[in-house]
This record gives C-alpha cells, sequence and structure tokens, in this order.
C-alpha cells in the first residue's frame, strides 16, 4: 500500500467496519480498514457464525424426533464430528482470505496491524514486525474495534485459564463437562450447543436465565435445558476457582462446588478501548464511546468539526451483530455526505441516523425452544414510562405451530403502547420463531396502528396466525 491519506479510516475490519467503509466508499470516498487479527471479526470466527453452526445440528435433529413419522425415521444420534467439520467450514478453517478478497474487490483498501489514534484525524499502525504506517483522514475516523469478554473478579479464575466465547465456539475437541458461569445469552446458546454433544453442562447463573428478556424466555428455556441434561444453579456465584488433574472447581457462595473438566467464562463484554491513543485526543481510555444518533462520538467536544466516530459493540448501544451494521450503514452514508457538503438527515428515522437502535432492537437467542424479541420488555416499557397493555398467548394453541411439532410448547407477549395504540414490544418463544420476529420488527419500526394490523392476515395454517390470537385477544378497537 503506498496511500498514507484517505477520506475515511476504520480501525477494525469486523462485519460493522467492513460495512462502514463499504457504505463510505459507495458514496464516493476512499477508505482504509485496519485490522490486528481476522478481516470479519468475532462475528464471523469466534461469535455468531460458529456459534449458529454448532446449535443448529441438533436443534435440527429434535426438531425432526419431533414430528410422528419423521421421528420413526431418525434413529442415530448427532454426529459431532460432522458438526463440528461443518462449523469450520463456516469459518473458512479461520482463514479470512475470502473476506480480504470482498474488501478489495468493493475498492476498500486494507492496513493490517494495530491501530491506535495519535490526534485529530491521525492513525498509526503498529505491524508485527514492530514497523510502524502513518495515516491521515481527509474527513473521518471510525472507531469498530469491538469488544472483549469480561473476565469476573473470582479468585485464581485466571490461573484456571477458563474457556471464553472463542475456546466455545472454536473447540475441536469436546470436554466431558463444561461448567458455565454466566446466565445470559451466550451461556444458554453454548449450554444447549455443548450438551447437545453430550458434554455434561452446568450454568451458575447468579441471577437467573436471560434476565433481560420477558421471564418466561428464561423460565421456558431453562426447564428444556434441564430436559436436555443440564444443571441450573442460580441465584450463587462462584467464589474461587481452582485446576488439577481432575479438573477445574469452583467453590460457590452456598458453600457447594462444581467439578468440570472446562470452565466457560460468559459474563458479558467489554470494551476494546484501552489501547487506540484515545488519550492522545482527550478521550477516557476503556470506556465504552457514547455516540449520537449519527455515531459521532460525543466526548470529542474539544473539535468543533466532528471527525471521531464509533460503531459496533464499541458503543455499546446494541451487542449485536445486525444492529452494528445497521448503525454503519448510517455513519458511512452521513460521513460521506458530510464530507461532500450534501444535506444530513439525522431527524428520528432519517437516512443518518441509527434511531432503532432506541426503540426497536431485535434479537433472536438461538436456544432450543429460540427466543426472539424486538422492542421494549413489559418491564423496559413500564420503567419508559409507558401506559401499557400486555397481552399474551401460548403458541402451542395456534395451528400451525401444532403441525410444526408434536406437543408444540411456546409462548408470546404483545407490549401495546395504549396512549398511541402501537406495539413496543413483541416476544415469541417457541421452536422456528426466529424466521418470525421480524414482521414485528416492521410493526413496531412502522408504528403500524393495532386497527391496522387487523387487516394484515395470516396465512393458514402457519405459526404467524399467533398475530391474529394476540389480536383477537387485545380485541378490536
Ligand atoms: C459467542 C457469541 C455469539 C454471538 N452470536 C451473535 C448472533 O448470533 N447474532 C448477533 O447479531 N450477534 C451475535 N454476537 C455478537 C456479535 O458477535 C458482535 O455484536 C459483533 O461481532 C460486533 O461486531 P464489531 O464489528 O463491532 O466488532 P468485532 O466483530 O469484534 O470486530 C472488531 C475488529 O476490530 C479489530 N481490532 C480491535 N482493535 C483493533 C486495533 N486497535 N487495531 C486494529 N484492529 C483492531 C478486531 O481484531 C476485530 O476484528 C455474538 C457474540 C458472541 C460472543
Ligand atoms: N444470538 C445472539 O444474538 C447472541 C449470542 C451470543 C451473544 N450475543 C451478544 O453478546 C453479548 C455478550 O453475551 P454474554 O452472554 O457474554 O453477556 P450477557 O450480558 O448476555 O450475559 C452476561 C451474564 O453474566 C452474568 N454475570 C456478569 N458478571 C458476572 C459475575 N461477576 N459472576 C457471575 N456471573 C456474572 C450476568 O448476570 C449475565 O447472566 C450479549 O450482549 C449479546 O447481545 C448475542
Amino acid at each position: 500500500m503506498t496511500d498514507t491519506e484517505f477520506d475515511l479510516i476504520v480501525i477494525g475490519a469486523g462485519a460493522v467496519a467492513e460495512n462502514v467503509a463499504d457504505r463510505a466508499v459507495q458514496g464516493g470516498l476512499t477508505a482504509v480498514l485496519i485490522e490486528s487479527e481476522l478481516v470479519g471479526g468475532e462475528c464471523s470466527y469466534w461469535a455468531c457464525m460458529p456459534s449458529k453452526a454448532l446449535l443448529r445440528s441438533g436443534i435440527a435433529l429434535r426438531a425432526a424426533q419431533n414430528v410422528g413419522g419423521t421421528k420413526e425415521a431418525v434413529t442415530g444420534e448427532l454426529d459431532v464430528a460432522a458438526t463440528l467439520a461443518r462449523r469450520d467450514s463456516f469459518t473458512s478453517n479461520w482463514d479470512d482470505q475470502g473476506q480480504v478478497d470482498w474488501v478489495e474487490s468493493a475498492g476498500i483498501a486494507l492496513v493490517r496491524g494495530h491501530g491506535r489514534i495519535t490526534g485529530v484525524r491521525t492513525v498509526s499502525v503498529e505491524h508485527g514486525d514492530g514497523s510502524h504506517t502513518q495515516l491521515t483522514a481527509r474527513h473521518a475516523v471510525v472507531v469498530a474495534t469491538g469488544s472483549d469478554p469480561v473476565l469476573p473478579d473470582i479468585p485464581g479464575i485466571a490461573d484456571v485459564q477458563p474457556w471464553t466465547p472463542r475456546e466455545a465456539t472454536s473447540a475441536k475437541i469436546i470436554p466431558a463437562s463444561l461448567a458455565i458461569v454466566g446466565g445470559g445469552v451466550v451461556a444458554v446458546e453454548m449450554a444447549t450447543a455443548y450438551a447437545s454433544f453430550g458434554s455434561d453442562v452446568t450454568i451458575i447463573a447468579r441471577s437467573g436465565l436471560l434476565t433481560t428478556q420477558e421471564d418466561f424466555a428464561g423460565e421456558l428455556v431453562g426447564e428444556s435445558l434441564r430436559a436436555l441434561g443440564v444443571t441450573i444453579t442460580t441465584g450463587v456465584s462462584p467464589t474461587s476457582a481452582s485446576r488439577d488433574d481432575a479438573g477445574v472447581t469452583l467453590e460457590l457462595s452456598d458453600g457447594s462446588s462444581v467439578l468440570a473438566a472446562e470452565v466457560l467464562v460468559a459474563a458479558g463484554r467489554q470494551p476494546r478501548t484501552t489501547d487506540i491513543g484515545l488519550d492522545t485526543v482527550g478521550i477516557a481510555v476503556g470506556d465504552w464511546l457514547d455516540v449520537d444518533d449519527t455515531l459521532l462520538v460525543r466526548a470529542d467536544t474539544n473539535h468543533k468539526h466532528g471527525w471521531l466516530y464509533a460503531t459496533g459493540d464499541v458503543n455499546h448501544r446494541a451487542l449485536l451483530t445486525h444492529q452494528g451494521k445497521y448503525q454503519a450503514r448510517a455513519a458511512g452514508d452521513v460521513i460521506a455526505a458530510r464530507a461532500q457538503s450534501k444535506a444530513v438527515h439525522d431527524g428520528a428515522w432519517g437516512a443518518h441516523a441509527a434511531t432503532a437502535d432506541h426503540a426497536a432492537v431485535p434479537q433472536v437467542t438461538f436456544s432450543d425452544p429460540e427466543v426472539a424479541s424486538v422492542g421494549l420488555t413489559s418491564d423496559a416499557a413500564r420503567k419508559a414510562g409507558y401506559d401499557i397493555r400486555v397481552v399474551d398467548y401460548e403458541l402451542g394453541s395456534v395451528a400451525g405451530a401444532s403441525l410444526q411439532a408434536d406437543g408444540y410448547k411456546g409462548r408470546a407477549r404483545m407490549v401495546v403502547d395504549e396512549k398511541r395504540k402501537v406495539i413496543v414490544g413483541l416476544t415469541f418463544v417457541g421452536q422456528d420463531v426466529s424466521e418470525m420476529i421480524h414482521a414485528a420488527t416492521i410493526a413496531v419500526v412502522g408504528e403500524v396502528p393495532i386497527d391496522r394490523l387487523w387487516h394484515a392476515v395470516p396465512a393458514y395454517p402457519t405459526m404467524n396466525e399467533i398475530w391474529l390470537r394476540l389480536l383477537e385477544t387485545y380485541g378490536r378497537p
């Protein structure tokens, strides 16, 4: 690479960074990505894709076992080696050449190494051999460095070399037993996958499972994890960790202990902002980067013309690939618009504003049953001051669901803002609900009035008839 001056410099080349650069280039700018590990980032190699590949085979097998006529034909066990091989194909065996080729084809430059801001619109890249490349941005720098796992303050935990989500998603050998610290999305998904592989799994969740979702999500997922053989301990925390030949022992706050071959820590994330030179521009090191709706870093108040943006996990708005990529589209476009003095549409729901981050984030937990939600839970809506009505319905009572699986078990909750008569939140729990959430996202983003939703007729007999049942339960206004 000979150029050292670009319109846009993006630090990081994860899924989110790639999208920012792509939009800016499509908008007529030049852009460079800086990457210290694999182009494609966490999602491609150690998060979304490998974790979903690990889960899919077991979920498909159990789905087949839940249909009369098919279950008689499916009599074998899960092929763990084939499942791991399929996972490896999704990560291209942790080789990023395919993504590098895409970056090149999109007209984006790539510099490998560790990027650090050195001043306003300047970035230094440290290469593996200790040499440096100095880059200058004519218009903007985007921090898209993602997040790292948190290691909780448990005496001895670092010494036992616990698994992080990276080891859990890239493992080549399935441990006979696995203790999981945490009760969030990673804990639940990895417990589902490893229990399917025959590992003896124990979850240690101090405050329960999936506590940021509606209560019934954690309850239904917990029930089915127990049926898969998972032990779930709630209300207790590990007080110490040690390893010997037998494996890792976690002492728990209730005086009991858990012995497992490996321990996975799934206790949330922290921002990758400790070593990216933020101090050189007067911004606190090690914090999440708070941004406005055009993804401009708010702490960068020293400079009249904003140049520093943050997208994806590092801004802590929603730690999800699709939401980070949504921010990336807004950021790439607004950077191009500002650079070319074109109109900026940064009002609510404008093309350059990531408004959905506040009110309409969809998320799927790929457990078995799945949890798919969008917008606010009933608790969050009440806390936000909405006057709400909550409508629940058993998904298993819908004809389409009873055809999907014998004895289908699931639930839906619709949260209606009574003032505006629009849905502000929807949660589905059940087999295959992940493919149903987008209709709810459209209803929430579009603020579709309840009386108009009556005219959106779900096909019979599909699981989407849950919409009709929820509306009937709510009553026609
Ligand atoms: C186990 C697991 C499963 C998940 N599953 C899902 C899922 O199913 N769906 C979903 O939507 N989300 C999922 N997530 C969340 C998702 O992985 C993240 O939200 C997403 O990866 C964030 O993307 P990002 O581009 O912001 O960061 P990252 O993907 O972390 O990319 C940041 C990139 O920046 C690079 N970098 C960092 N610092 C520097 C530096 N100083 N110089 C150069 N390069 C640097 C890193 O090497 C990395 O490649 C999952 C997370 C985990 C842990
Ligand atoms: N399917 C998906 O979309 C998907 C899948 C996996 C991860 N993710 C994303 O990745 C992020 C990280 O996932 P995660 O599961 O690590 O975090 P999380 O925030 O979902 O859950 C963290 C869990 O760890 C527990 N915990 C925190 N500190 C602890 C401590 N000191 N001791 C014991 N327990 C502790 C919390 O109570 C909570 O149960 C999530 O925010 C999620 O958005 C998404």
